[in-house]
Protein backbone atom coordinates (compact mmCIF):
# COMPACT_ATOMS: atom_id res chain seq x y z
CA UNK A 1 0.00 0.00 0.00
CA UNK A 2 1.84 3.15 -0.57
CA UNK A 3 1.94 6.31 1.45
CA UNK A 4 -0.64 8.89 1.49
CA UNK A 5 1.22 12.33 0.46
CA UNK A 6 -0.46 14.98 1.75
CA UNK A 7 0.65 17.92 -0.80
CA UNK A 8 -0.64 21.71 0.21
CA UNK A 9 -2.24 23.34 -3.04
CA UNK A 10 -3.20 27.19 -3.28
CA UNK A 11 -5.60 29.23 -3.50
CA UNK A 12 -6.72 31.71 -6.10
CA UNK A 13 -9.33 33.12 -7.59
CA UNK A 14 -8.63 33.48 -11.20
CA UNK A 15 -12.29 34.40 -12.33
CA UNK A 16 -15.93 34.56 -10.37
CA UNK A 17 -15.03 32.06 -7.94
CA UNK A 18 -11.89 30.15 -6.16
CA UNK A 19 -9.77 27.60 -7.42
CA UNK A 20 -7.42 25.13 -5.52
CA UNK A 21 -4.43 24.20 -7.53
CA UNK A 22 -0.91 22.43 -6.98
CA UNK A 23 1.57 22.34 -10.02
CA UNK A 24 1.58 19.23 -11.26
CA UNK A 25 5.80 18.96 -11.02
CA UNK A 26 4.77 18.75 -7.18
CA UNK A 27 2.11 15.70 -7.58
CA UNK A 28 4.42 13.78 -9.88
CA UNK A 29 7.41 13.91 -7.36
CA UNK A 30 5.12 12.08 -5.32
CA UNK A 31 4.26 9.55 -7.55
CA UNK A 32 7.54 8.64 -9.59
CA UNK A 33 10.29 9.77 -6.67
CA UNK A 34 8.58 9.26 -3.00
CA UNK A 35 6.65 6.14 -4.51
CA UNK A 36 3.55 7.80 -2.51
CA UNK A 37 0.09 8.06 -3.35
CA UNK A 38 -0.60 11.61 -3.52
CA UNK A 39 -3.51 13.49 -2.04
CA UNK A 40 -4.17 16.94 -2.42
CA UNK A 41 -5.30 19.81 0.44
CA UNK A 42 -7.37 22.26 -0.45
CA UNK A 43 -6.73 25.57 1.39
CA UNK A 44 -9.58 25.44 3.67
CA UNK A 45 -8.55 26.26 6.58
CA UNK A 46 -10.65 25.79 9.43
CA UNK A 47 -13.12 23.98 7.22
CA UNK A 48 -11.19 21.31 7.14
CA UNK A 49 -9.99 18.97 10.23
CA UNK A 50 -6.56 19.47 10.41
CA UNK A 51 -5.46 17.56 13.23
CA UNK A 52 -7.46 14.51 12.39
CA UNK A 53 -5.88 15.04 8.66
CA UNK A 54 -2.51 14.84 9.68
CA UNK A 55 -3.51 11.89 11.87
CA UNK A 56 -4.23 10.06 8.35
CA UNK A 57 -1.51 11.04 6.68
CA UNK A 58 1.76 8.91 5.81
CA UNK A 59 3.14 11.94 4.38
CA UNK A 60 3.24 15.79 3.84
CA UNK A 61 4.15 18.00 0.77
CA UNK A 62 4.54 21.61 1.37
CA UNK A 63 4.91 23.17 -1.98
CA UNK A 64 6.15 25.92 -3.43
CA UNK A 65 4.28 29.09 -5.16
CA UNK A 66 5.21 32.60 -6.34
CA UNK A 67 2.77 34.04 -2.98
CA UNK A 68 4.50 34.67 0.34
CA UNK A 69 3.32 34.10 3.51
CA UNK A 70 1.27 37.01 4.74
CA UNK A 71 3.96 38.72 7.60
CA UNK A 72 1.18 39.29 10.16
CA UNK A 73 1.85 35.44 10.33
CA UNK A 74 5.38 36.33 12.28
CA UNK A 75 4.74 40.26 13.57
CA UNK A 76 5.62 42.15 10.74
CA UNK A 77 4.07 44.50 8.44
CA UNK A 78 1.97 43.81 5.57
CA UNK A 79 3.52 42.88 2.28
CA UNK A 80 4.48 45.45 -0.28
CA UNK A 81 1.78 46.50 -2.52
CA UNK A 82 1.94 43.97 -5.54
CA UNK A 83 3.53 41.24 -3.73
CA UNK A 84 1.20 38.03 -3.99
CA UNK A 85 -0.41 36.49 -0.60
CA UNK A 86 -2.59 33.55 -0.04
CA UNK A 87 -4.09 33.52 2.99
CA UNK A 88 -6.13 30.48 2.77
CA UNK A 89 -3.06 28.71 1.87
CA UNK A 90 -1.56 30.45 4.94
CA UNK A 91 -4.36 29.34 7.54
CA UNK A 92 -4.61 26.02 6.57
CA UNK A 93 -0.22 24.99 6.21
CA UNK A 94 0.47 26.61 9.58
CA UNK A 95 -1.30 25.16 11.65
CA UNK A 96 -1.14 21.27 9.54
CA UNK A 97 2.65 21.88 10.30
CA UNK A 98 2.25 22.09 13.56
CA UNK A 99 -0.54 19.00 13.51
CA UNK A 100 1.52 16.97 11.25
CA UNK A 101 5.07 17.14 13.28
CA UNK A 102 2.93 16.88 16.73
CA UNK A 103 1.75 13.50 14.83
CA UNK A 104 5.36 12.12 13.64
CA UNK A 105 4.42 12.81 10.24
CA UNK A 106 7.12 13.03 7.53
CA UNK A 107 7.42 16.27 6.12
CA UNK A 108 9.36 17.40 3.00
CA UNK A 109 8.71 21.23 2.31
CA UNK A 110 10.35 23.17 -0.62
CA UNK A 111 10.54 26.98 -1.32
CA UNK A 112 7.40 28.52 0.28
CA UNK A 113 7.26 25.53 1.92
CA UNK A 114 10.30 25.76 4.11
CA UNK A 115 9.08 29.70 5.00
CA UNK A 116 5.45 28.05 6.02
CA UNK A 117 7.65 25.80 8.35
CA UNK A 118 9.82 28.64 9.95
CA UNK A 119 6.54 30.41 10.52
CA UNK A 120 4.31 28.30 12.02
CA UNK A 121 7.60 27.54 14.12
CA UNK A 122 7.57 30.60 15.12
CA UNK A 123 10.38 32.09 12.65
CA UNK A 124 10.16 35.02 10.63
CA UNK A 125 11.26 35.94 6.48
CA UNK A 126 13.31 38.79 5.03
CA UNK A 127 10.74 39.89 2.74
CA UNK A 128 13.08 41.12 -0.32
CA UNK A 129 16.55 39.31 0.03
CA UNK A 130 17.80 41.46 -3.14
CA UNK A 131 17.39 44.62 -1.37
CA UNK A 132 19.78 43.80 1.28
CA UNK A 133 23.45 44.41 1.58
CA UNK A 134 25.86 41.89 0.78
CA UNK A 135 23.06 39.16 -0.03
CA UNK A 136 22.37 37.42 -3.44
CA UNK A 137 19.83 38.11 -5.51
CA UNK A 138 17.72 34.54 -5.33
CA UNK A 139 15.12 35.58 -7.49
CA UNK A 140 13.81 33.34 -10.53
CA UNK A 141 15.17 34.81 -13.40
CA UNK A 142 12.29 36.15 -15.90
CA UNK A 143 14.92 36.71 -19.00
CA UNK A 144 15.15 33.02 -19.55
CA UNK A 145 12.86 29.93 -20.60
CA UNK A 146 11.17 27.90 -18.39
CA UNK A 147 13.79 24.99 -17.43
CA UNK A 148 16.49 27.81 -17.45
CA UNK A 149 14.93 28.99 -14.47
CA UNK A 150 15.53 26.12 -12.82
CA UNK A 151 18.94 25.51 -13.64
CA UNK A 152 21.59 25.66 -10.85
CA UNK A 153 22.08 29.42 -8.86
CA UNK A 154 24.33 28.98 -6.00
CA UNK A 155 26.39 26.86 -4.20
CA UNK A 156 25.05 25.63 -0.49
CA UNK A 157 27.38 24.59 2.52
CA UNK A 158 25.83 21.80 4.07
CA UNK A 159 26.39 21.73 8.14
CA UNK A 160 28.75 18.83 8.60
CA UNK A 161 27.01 15.64 10.33
CA UNK A 162 23.50 17.06 10.26
CA UNK A 163 20.73 15.67 8.36
CA UNK A 164 21.13 16.78 4.94
CA UNK A 165 24.91 15.92 5.22
CA UNK A 166 24.53 12.21 6.27
CA UNK A 167 21.44 11.87 3.39
CA UNK A 168 23.28 13.46 0.89
CA UNK A 169 27.12 12.38 2.02
CA UNK A 170 28.94 15.53 1.22
CA UNK A 171 29.40 19.27 2.29
CA UNK A 172 28.69 21.50 -1.10
CA UNK A 173 26.32 21.16 -4.23
CA UNK A 174 24.49 23.57 -6.41
CA UNK A 175 21.02 24.32 -6.05
CA UNK A 176 18.69 26.24 -8.28
CA UNK A 177 16.74 29.59 -6.99
CA UNK A 178 13.26 31.10 -7.47
CA UNK A 179 12.72 32.92 -4.14
CA UNK A 180 12.68 36.38 -3.04
CA UNK A 181 11.86 35.67 0.93
CA UNK A 182 14.05 33.74 3.10
CA UNK A 183 14.22 32.95 6.74
CA UNK A 184 15.12 35.95 9.25
CA UNK A 185 14.87 35.04 12.66
CA UNK A 186 15.30 30.91 12.88
CA UNK A 187 12.30 28.97 14.47
CA UNK A 188 13.08 27.30 17.77
CA UNK A 189 13.11 23.81 17.16
CA UNK A 190 14.89 24.36 13.81
CA UNK A 191 18.24 23.23 12.95
CA UNK A 192 20.16 25.17 9.95
CA UNK A 193 21.07 22.32 7.72
CA UNK A 194 22.63 24.46 4.85
CA UNK A 195 23.46 27.93 3.60
CA UNK A 196 24.10 29.75 0.64
CA UNK A 197 27.27 31.89 -0.14
CA UNK A 198 25.59 35.05 1.74
CA UNK A 199 24.23 33.35 4.58
CA UNK A 200 20.52 32.58 3.81
CA UNK A 201 19.59 29.62 5.37
CA UNK A 202 18.85 26.55 2.45
CA UNK A 203 17.83 24.02 4.55
CA UNK A 204 16.51 23.15 8.16
CA UNK A 205 15.27 20.41 10.03
CA UNK A 206 13.29 19.92 13.06
CA UNK A 207 15.78 19.14 15.74
CA UNK A 208 14.43 15.44 17.24
CA UNK A 209 11.97 15.07 14.65
CA UNK A 210 9.76 12.07 15.12
CA UNK A 211 10.07 11.53 11.87
CA UNK A 212 11.81 12.90 8.89
CA UNK A 213 10.78 16.60 8.40
CA UNK A 214 13.30 18.56 6.50
CA UNK A 215 12.61 21.95 4.63
CA UNK A 216 14.89 23.32 1.69
CA UNK A 217 14.50 27.29 0.07
CA UNK A 218 15.79 24.90 -3.35
CA UNK A 219 13.32 23.14 -5.78
CA UNK A 220 14.31 19.47 -6.15
CA UNK A 221 11.08 18.72 -8.13
CA UNK A 222 12.07 20.21 -11.01
CA UNK A 223 14.11 19.82 -13.64
CA UNK A 224 13.19 15.51 -14.39
CA UNK A 225 14.82 13.58 -14.77
CA UNK A 226 15.83 14.56 -11.25
CA UNK A 227 19.73 15.06 -10.26
CA UNK A 228 21.45 12.96 -7.46
CA UNK A 229 20.48 15.73 -4.90
CA UNK A 230 16.76 15.97 -5.37
CA UNK A 231 16.21 11.67 -5.87
CA UNK A 232 18.11 11.33 -2.43
CA UNK A 233 15.32 13.55 -0.65
CA UNK A 234 12.66 12.01 -2.42
CA UNK A 235 13.78 8.78 -1.90
CA UNK A 236 14.56 9.57 1.87
CA UNK A 237 11.18 11.33 2.55
CA UNK A 238 9.41 8.37 0.34
CA UNK A 239 11.09 5.56 2.88
CA UNK A 240 9.93 7.99 5.65
CA UNK A 241 6.54 7.61 4.90
CA UNK A 242 6.28 3.86 3.95
CA UNK A 243 7.50 3.66 7.63
CA UNK A 244 4.98 5.60 8.67
CA UNK A 245 2.93 3.10 6.83
CA UNK A 246 4.36 0.24 8.29
CA UNK A 247 4.10 1.26 12.14
CA UNK A 248 0.39 2.13 11.18
CA UNK A 249 -0.73 -1.05 9.77
CA UNK A 250 2.02 -3.19 9.66
CA UNK A 251 4.91 -3.99 8.00
CA UNK A 252 3.58 -6.08 5.33
CA UNK A 253 1.21 -3.47 4.57
CA UNK A 254 4.34 -1.04 3.60
CA UNK A 255 5.33 -3.58 0.90
N1 LIG B 1 7.00 33.48 -2.72
C1 LIG B 1 8.09 32.97 -1.94
C2 LIG B 1 8.33 31.51 -2.25
C3 LIG B 1 8.85 31.32 -3.63
C4 LIG B 1 8.50 30.00 -4.27
O1 LIG B 1 7.97 29.06 -3.68
N2 LIG B 1 8.77 29.98 -5.57
C5 LIG B 1 8.35 28.90 -6.42
C6 LIG B 1 7.64 29.46 -7.64
C7 LIG B 1 7.46 28.40 -8.70
C8 LIG B 1 6.57 27.29 -8.20
O2 LIG B 1 5.42 27.57 -7.83
O3 LIG B 1 7.02 26.14 -8.12
C9 LIG B 1 9.36 33.77 -2.21
O4 LIG B 1 9.38 34.52 -3.19
O5 LIG B 1 10.31 33.63 -1.44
Amino acid sequence: MPPLIGVSACRKQPGELPVHTVSEKYITCVTDAAGGMPLLIPALAERLDLPALAERLDGLLLTGSPSNVEPHNYGRPDLDPGDACDSGRDATTLPLIRAAIAAGVPVLAICRGIQELNVALGGSLHQHIQNMPDKLDHRMRRDVDFDAKYRPAHPIDITEGGVLHKLLGTRRVLVNSLHAQGIDRLAEGLTVEAVAPDGIVEAVSVTGAKAFTLGVQWHPEWPVPYNAVSQALFEAFGAACRARVAARFGTLSAA
